[in-house]
């Protein structure tokens, strides 16, 4: 497993057998864990409010996270802020930890409690007035669509949502199925979202992950030994484990110790592909970049090239490549094949030359997997490690499955693509996952819309690629590759929003993207081993 627990998520029944052995075997009483949770959400809350004199509305329900819920509010009246908290369920029904807080909260006169939500008049008119509202409604125990009252109330909550207050969800945002990620009717609309312990694999998943808003994991008193004790199968990607799995670089470098690599791609009328494969191979720290396109088009790529990128031309038919000689696919440290190669009767015999010829790393993508549809066990003819870099549609031609079936089933089906074909699957989407042979699933977390735009899976395949130049494992390139993608997206869209963005554009941000991460190691350095909350 790379990066250890720093990466670990987990879904809801694995948390909870997370707190259950905390409680149990490391003797942490579960309502000190909800004390740590509240206060958690206490300093965040405290940290956003822009007024002396804030009205802060908690909604409670009856469970665990309305017990975070009661906590906060004990925590905040006890600072003299004015609290008004809305329970929204039955007394009789409290029990454990959250009776206990209850109780507490109850004998107190300086929280405003609202019981009996029957009529909504009195919650929509406090909600519009407030300042900070707090969803401690449902947590990892909804089961199902949520309920009345429940229903009404997130509708109410989400209506009065306005630029000037601040909606934030204690755990996950009520109404989201925290294993899936689905909303079946309605949930929280949050602007912050504090996760508790470890993130849950649903907050990171469509469409939960656009109720979510900021997300926030809190640490909240559970030694590492116990969620090292509980095997999740999901692993995320975050800046602190991203960061460390840059190659580094000795004084004495030279360009040979950063990968001789080989990009197969372009055809006639779609040379931007291999041109923008060969501009991420090379500004994600390629030693040496060499293009190869059909023999007809070297004059015109070499136009559209930065003068750093070699070219080479191949046997072509039509302005499409048809052969490729077993000398040239041996004499590269990686070889990237497939997009925009277009589809002729020579691409298979390309494709199938350079997985039989080649002992190093390959990258496949785009037209090298269309001809690989319903023959997958062609994979199987090479020695070479590889990684496949499918979006859903290629997936499914890959494959054979529909797309409906991948989309529901996606992590399931790239496990099992990589198991069966030894292979690494990059997955794209949102969000991207990461399957490998070892049986281990990434999901990554950078990226945004904007990036659903041609050309931005080439310039993903060339980072990957020039990441496996730089010795770096198939793995360890494809997690970085992913991730470094989508921070270039995110930096793009800094400066120029989701709607102009293009993928020349994630190129030109790549290095910006790797110093990001560079900086971002050193910094940890100096922090330390501190835990703290952690900003996804
Ligand atoms: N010791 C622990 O287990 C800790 C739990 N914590 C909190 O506890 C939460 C989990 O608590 P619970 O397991 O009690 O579950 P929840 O509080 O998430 O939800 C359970 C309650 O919701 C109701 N409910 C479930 N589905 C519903 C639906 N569709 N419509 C309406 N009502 C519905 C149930 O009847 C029950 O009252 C976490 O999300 C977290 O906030 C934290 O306090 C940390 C420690
Ligand atoms: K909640």
């Amino acid at each position: 497993m790379m990066g250890g627990d720093k990466m670990q998520v987990v879904t809801p029944k694995e948390m909870n057998q997370i707190d259950n052995l905390a409680i149990s075997d490391a003797s942490v009483p579960g309502v000190i864990l909800m004390e740590n949770a509240a206060n958690a959400v206490t300093n965040i809350v405290l940290k956003k409010l822009s007024t002396n004199d804030p009205v802060i509305v908690i909604i409670a329900g009856s469970g665990n996270n309305g017990g975070d819920g009661f906590a906060i509010a004990r925590q905040l009246a006890s600072i003299g802020i004015n609290v008004q908290l809305f329970f929204v369920g039955k007394e009789e029904n409290l029990t454990g930890d959250a009776r206990t807080n209850w109780e507490i909260i109850r004998k107190r006169d300086d929280i405003t409690i609202h019981k009996e939500i029957n009529d909504f008049s009195n919650i929509k008119n406090l909600t519009t007035q407030a300042d900070v509202i707090i969803d401690a409604l449902l947590g990892t125990g909804l089961t199902g669509e949520p309920r009345e009252p429940h229903k009404t109330s997130i509708e109410i909550v989400n209506e009065a949502k306005i630029d000037q207050n601040i909606v934030i969800s204690v755990d996950i945002p009520s109404g989201v199925n925290g294993h899936t990620g689905a909303v079946e009717s309605v949930a929280i609309d949050a602007d912050i979202t504090i996760t508790f312990a470890l993130p849950k694999v649903g907050l990171l998943l469509y469409p939960a992950k656009s109720y979510v808003g900021k997300l926030y994991v809190a640490p909240i008193g559970i030694p590492e030994w116990v969620t090292n004790s509980v095997t999740s199968d999901y692993r995320f990607l975050t800046m602190e484990t991203i960061s460390s799995l840059i190659p580094k670089r000795k004084g004495d470098s030279f360009k040979g110790d950063f990968g001789k690599s080989l990009i197969i791609a372009g055809s006639k009328n779609m040379l931007g592909a291999g041109v923008l494969t060969a501009h991420g191979v090379l500004m994600s720290g390629s030693g040496l970049t060499t293009l190869a396109v059909p023999e007809s088009e070297v004059q015109t790529v070499q136009s559209k090239l930065t003068e750093e990128v070699m070219t080479l031309g191949l046997p072509s038919d039509n302005g499409k490549i048809t052969e490729i000689d077993e000398v040239i696919v041996k004499s590269y440290d990686v070889i990237a094949i497939g997009p925009g190669l277009g589809q002729h009767k020579g691409t298979k015999k390309v494709v199938k030359s350079v997985l039989k010829n080649s002992t190093k790393p390959l990258v496949l993508d785009a037209d090298a997997l269309n001809v690989l549809q319903d023959e997958s066990e062609l994979l199987a003819i090479t020695e070479a490690e590889k990684v496949v870099t499918p979006h859903i549609g290629e997936f499914s031609r890959l494959t054979g499955y529909t797309i409906e079936e991948i989309k529901y089933n996606s992590f399931e089906l790239a496990l099992k693509f990589a198991c069966d074909w030894n292979s690494v699957v990059v997955l794209k989407g949102s969000p991207t996952i990461i399957t490998t042979p070892e049986k281990e699933l990434y999901i990554n977390n950078t990226g945004n819309p904007g990036m659903a735009t041609g050309g931005c899976g080439d310039v993903l395949t060339g980072v990957i690629t020039s990441l496996i130049g730089q010795g770096l494992s198939v793995k360890k390139a494809s997690i970085l590759g992913v991730y470094l993608h989508g921070l270039a997206g995110d930096l793009a869209k800094e400066s120029l929003g989701v709607y102009g963005m293009k993928a020349g554009d994630l190129v030109n941000n790549l290095s910006k993207g790797l110093c990001y991460l560079q900086e971002y190691k050193s910094s940890k350095k100096r922090r330390g081993r501190i835990k703290c909350l952690q900003e996804i």
